[in-house]
This record gives C-alpha cells, sequence and structure tokens, in this order.
C-alpha cells in the first residue's frame, strides 16, 4: 500500500469540518494537508489543534499545494464545478459532496470533462449507499426476498432549513439523496417526476414550499413517494420502505435508545444528519480513501451525480409548473457504463 494520501479539503463548513476532523481521527491512510474557504477563520476554526496544516482562503491555492494527492470538496453546491474540474486538470481523485453540482448542464460538464480524460477520478457524496440499513435493504432487494419492487415510500425530514434554501434547494439538494437512493436501490433509471404542494407549514420561512411529496416513476414501473420537509422542527428522520410482490421491508426506524420513565417510553430522534449518518459518512470517506491509495475510484460516479441533478432538474420544473415532467437524460458516456 502507497504512502498516506494527502487532502485538500474545500469548504470548512458544516460538512467540511466534520470530514476534516473524520481525515484527522478516524481514517487510517490519509492526512489533511490544507484547508481552503474564503472564511479563513473557519478554515482555520475546522484545523485548530491539528499541527501542519495550511489554511487558504483560495481553493486553487489550496490545490497547487505540495503534498496534496487528493481532494473533498466541501463547499457550497454552486462551487463544485469549478472545484472539479480543477481537480480533473490536475489528474486528482476527488470525493465531493453531493450535489455534484449547482444544475444538471453543469453536471454534464463535469461528467465530459471527466469522459474526455478517459478515467474515473470523482466519487459523488452519496453516503447512504455506505449506510448498513441502505445496504440491508439493497441486498435483500438484490437477492429477491420481497419480490420485484413495485413501490419505494422515503421521508426526508429535517429539524430547520438552512437560510439559503429555497422551494428547489428541497429537491436538488435533499430528495436528491432519494434519488440516487432511489436508482441504486432498485437499478432503475427515474423518467419521470411530479410534485404535489400541501399547505406551507408555517414553520417554514415565508414563501418556501415546505412540505413537498415528490412521486418519480421508473423506467420499470416502479413508483417512488417522497415526503420532503425541512422544517419539520422535532428530529431529523430519513425513512424507506419498499414494498415488493411478495412483501415490504422498513429502514431508518431503528431506535437509537428507548427510555422508559413515568409511565412513558420515548425513543431518541437525531438532531441532524451528523449524527444519522455518522457511521455511513466513516465508511465512505474510508473506502474512498482506500480507494485512492490504490489509484481506484469507487464508490458513486459523476455519472450517478448527473443523473440525480437531471432528475432533480425535472423535479424543480414540476415544482414550479406543475404536472408530470419527463427527464431528460443526455447519452451516457463509454467511461460509465
Ligand atoms: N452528504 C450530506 O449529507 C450533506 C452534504 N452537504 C453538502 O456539503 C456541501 C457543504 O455544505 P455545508 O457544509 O452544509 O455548508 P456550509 O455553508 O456550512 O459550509 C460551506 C463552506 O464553504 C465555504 N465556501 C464558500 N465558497 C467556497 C469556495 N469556492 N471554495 C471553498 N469553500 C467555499 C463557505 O465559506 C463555508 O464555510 C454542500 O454541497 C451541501 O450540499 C451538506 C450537508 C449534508
Ligand atoms: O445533504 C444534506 C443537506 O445538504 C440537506 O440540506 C439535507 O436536507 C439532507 O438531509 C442532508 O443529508
Amino acid at each position: 500500500m502507497s504512502e498516506s494520501l494527502g487532502v485538500a479539503v474545500l469548504g470548512a463548513g458544516h460538512m467540511g469540518a466534520d470530514h476534516v476532523r473524520r481525515l484527522a481521527r478516524s481514517v487510517v491512510g490519509a492526512h489533511v494537508v490544507t484547508v481552503a474557504d474564503p472564511d479563513r477563520a473557519r478554515a482555520g476554526a475546522a484545523v485548530a489543534g491539528l499541527g501542519d496544516v495550511r489554511v487558504h482562503a483560495d481553493p486553487l491555492a489550496a490545490l497547487a499545494e505540495p503534498g496534496v494527492g487528493a481532494v473533498l470538496v466541501a463547499s457550497p453546491d454552486h462551487a463544485h464545478e469549478e472545484a472539479l474540474l480543477a481537480a480533473l486538470d490536475r489528474g486528482l481523485p476527488v470525493l465531493s459532496e453531493k450535489p455534484l453540482a449547482h444544475d444538471a448542464a453543469a453536471a454534464l460538464r463535469v461528467v465530459r470533462a471527466e469522459a474526455r480524460g478517459g478515467r474515473r477520478l470523482i466519487q459523488v457524496g452519496f453516503m447512504r449507499r455506505y449506510d448498513t440499513e441502505y445496504r440491508r435493504l439493497k441486498a435483500l432487494l438484490d437477492a429477491g426476498g420481497i419480490g420485484r419492487p413495485l413501490l419505494l415510500h422515503c421521508r426526508h425530514r429535517n429539524v430547520a432549513s438552512p437560510p439559503h434554501f429555497t422551494s428547489a434547494t428541497l429537491i436538488s439538494s435533499s430528495v436528491s439523496h432519494e434519488i440516487d437512493a432511489a436508482r441504486w436501490l432498485l437499478g432503475q433509471e427515474v423518467t419521470a417526476v411530479t410534485v404535489v404542494r400541501p399547505r406551507a407549514s408555517a414553520s417554514a420561512p415565508a414563501g418556501l414550499q415546505d412540505p413537498q411529496l415528490v412521486l418519480f416513476e421508473t423506467d420499470a414501473g416502479a413508483i417512488v413517494d417522497v415526503e420532503v420537509f425541512v422544517n419539520c422542527g422535532f428530529g431529523y428522520e430519513v425513512t424507506c420502505e419498499a414494498v415488493g410482490e411478495s412483501g415490504s421491508a422498513r429502514i431508518g426506524e431503528e431506535p437509537a435508545m428507548v427510555v422508559r420513565s413515568a409511565g412513558r417510553a420515548q425513543r431518541e430522534i437525531p438532531r441532524d444528519y451528523v449524527v444519522r449518518f455518522a457511521d455511513a459518512y466513516d465508511r465512505e470517506v474510508r473506502a474512498w480513501v482506500a480507494d485512492a491509495r490504490e489509484g481506484r475510484v469507487g464508490g458513486p460516479s459523476a455519472w450517478d451525480g448527473y443523473a440525480a441533478a437531471a432528475v432533480a432538474e425535472a423535479g424543480v420544473r414540476a415544482l414550479n409548473d406543475g404536472g408530470r415532467v419527463e427527464v431528460d437524460l443526455a447519452e451516457r458516456p463509454g467511461l460509465y457504463r
């Protein structure tokens, strides 16, 4: 096995800081060389106590640091494309937080740039593929354990949305996870999207369509419904029930701890994704590091990121214009077949 992988982390916000901590404390075979964030103080705070880690305001300067052998992109969605193209130019393996890019056209530019280079370098951070429960569900479906899958019922609830969230972001950012999970679990493409708009919650910021009910149709005739509710107030809940021809299976409701006291039983609910998916992020980053050290790239590909973006774009059109919108998917380059 090669020497320790030197990683540049771009973005030191909620996810970036969490990944810096993970790389430094929970992942063998990698170390953080540099962290870039236009907010240098934030980058500095993320690396406090980690020794000789250089801090930059400019992500491109970070990529040029000696010792950088791989890149972890955790900047805002709109900054992913520039970072990914720069990493591809340098031939560096990348783990990019989802979504791959801020829209489908940008995601396709990234796919085409990678395909031109002729080798996979990008893994997209759809961490649910590394979650124990999702993996068990995938194994069950693959083994035909509930027969041919007909339906997925998904719930995706956050306590509160970040200030930059628009009604479209519920789909392009939050539901992007269900899009990838559905494609991966079912091994099918999503072909059309419909969005149903219930009355907006009074707890949501003014003008935000929250919750939404997002329906996908797949090329094999399955239907996926997603309740996305990002200002539910009470906790972070991600659940999925698969219904097949001979059974059903549900994940995401495993109790963390049940407290029985004073005539009540209370189940803890995680407060956010960093808690709910902590193990999945660990597994994801460990797998990425192990692959990169062997000169490989695995996990969700740039094509998966593009496909999710194309479905999300159809979803946003369905949200804005109403009705059923078909997904417009570009031709898949040979690299991803
Ligand atoms: N996989 C998952 O479950 C999650 C993924 N995400 C994704 O992670 C990414 C980051 O999200 P958060 O950490 O929640 O956002 P955040 O807002 O907490 O942090 C983003 C950071 O990036 C910095 N930044 C801005 N422009 C930059 C640039 N060009 N280069 C480098 N840094 C830049 C900002 O100053 C900020 O510190 C997003 O793409 C988001 O969609 C976010 C939450 C969970
Ligand atoms: O990716 C994520 C965030 O960007 C998004 O804002 C949340 O809704 C998701 O639950 C989380 O996993």
